[in-house]
């Protein structure tokens, strides 16, 4: 009989991997597990309560926030803030930083950056959608963290992750060593490890792009799209084109079959929609420690500079040679993409 691994166990037995490791990431994962299996209490009987629809109000996006969106924050910021282990939370619901300052948490060493529900548009026609989390050890060590704790870059992540709320509800992360997925027992109401050490295929056969707007890509997208849905025995094109619209749905896909997921400049938006912060830059470490590659058309995701806490950037992830050969459709810097 297969042992079965919780998640809980998972992050204990890996701290050994961290010889400074006191406890602090591990019981933070844990926190983070939590929240996930209250929001997916809520999210798979989310038909039956009074949690679907508009709540009325806007992010600083501009975006019509839905009720799960900000049940699914709050719930988040509670867990975080009672585990003690989190001192800032960066959230894509929240205009600026929210210092967790209770006894504890104030000299607590994590910052979370989240984006407590992605896949909004998904939520009341029971479409899978997620949680994407990143986590950084804070940078200040006097007085109380700040924005530049927060603005640190993606390679400074020490863990990053997300929840899928489909058919089943799985939470697969990294510490950067490797990517492994819990899938939840609602049974024993456990994370078990169900996908130890997930690779993503160096190639693939789906793209994931939203053609609803062509018109508004740059020419060197839509020849990569050309590229794609040119008949091609030989390199198995065309290439099937696969689109939920929530980002985590799109990328564990194709973390599990290979492909390559694209949200590029368009020209009502020049910067991208996705955010760097708490979508791309999670979603990219945890891609390229799966052996993909995350880029913004010519540089890497994890390398860019952070400017603004809700900054953008065009991203072009997924299998890695996918990912190479639509870089060689000379996507050049976003900006000065011609839309
Ligand atoms: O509808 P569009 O423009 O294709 O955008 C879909 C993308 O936007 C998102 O929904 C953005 O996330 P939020 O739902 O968290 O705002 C992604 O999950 C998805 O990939």
């Amino acid at each position: 009989m297969t042992r079965v691994i919780t998640l809980g166990q998972f992050i204990i037995e890996k701290q050994a991997d961290f010889p400074y490791a006191k406890g602090e990431l591990s019981r933070l994962l844990r926190d983070i597990g939590i929240a996930a299996k209250i929001v997916n209490r809520e999210v798979n009987k989310a038909g039956l309560m009074d949690i679907l629809g508009k709540a009325g109000s806007t992010n600083i996006q501009g975006e019509q926030q839905q009720k799960l969106d900000l049940y699914a924050d709050q719930q988040f910021i509670a867990a975080l803030k009672s585990g003690g282990e989190c001192c800032i939370v960066a959230s894509e619901e929240n205009e600026h930083i929210i210092r967790l300052d209770t006894d504890v948490s104030k000299n607590a060493k994590y910052i979370v950056a989240i984006d407590p529900l992605d896949g909004s548009s998904n939520i009341d026609v029971n479409v899978p959608v997620g949680t994407i989390f990143s986590i950084y050890r804070r940078k200040s060590n006097e007085g109380s963290p700040g924005l530049k704790d927060v603005m640190q870059k993606g390679t400074e992540q020490v863990a990053a992750g997300y929840i899928i709320y489909g058919s089943s509800t799985m939470l697969v992360y990294t510490t950067g060593r490797g990517v492994n997925g819990f899938t939840l027992d609602p049974s024993i109401g456990e994370f078990c490890l169900s996908h130890p050490n997930m690779q993503i295929p160096e190639t693939g056969t789906i793209y994931s792009i939203n053609e609803g707007n062509y018109v508004h890509f740059p020419q060197s997208v839509k020849d990569y799209i050309k590229y794609c849905q040119v008949e091609d025995t030989q390199t198995n094109r065309p290439y099937a084109s696969r689109y939920i619209g929530s980002m985590v749905a799109d990328l564990h896909r194709n973390l599990i079959k290979g492909g390559i997921f694209i949200y590029p400049v368009t020209s009502r938006a020049p910067s991208g929609k996705l955010r760097l912060v708490y979508e791309c830059n999670p979603m990219a470490f945890l891609i390229e420690q799966a052996g993909g590659r995350a880029t913004n058309g010519h540089q890497r995701i994890l390398e860019l500079d952070i400017h603004e806490l809700h900054q953008r950037s065009p991203i072009f992830i997924g299998s890695k040679n996918m990912v190479e050969k639509a870089e060689s459709f000379n996507l050049i810097q976003p900006e000065l993409q011609s839309c």
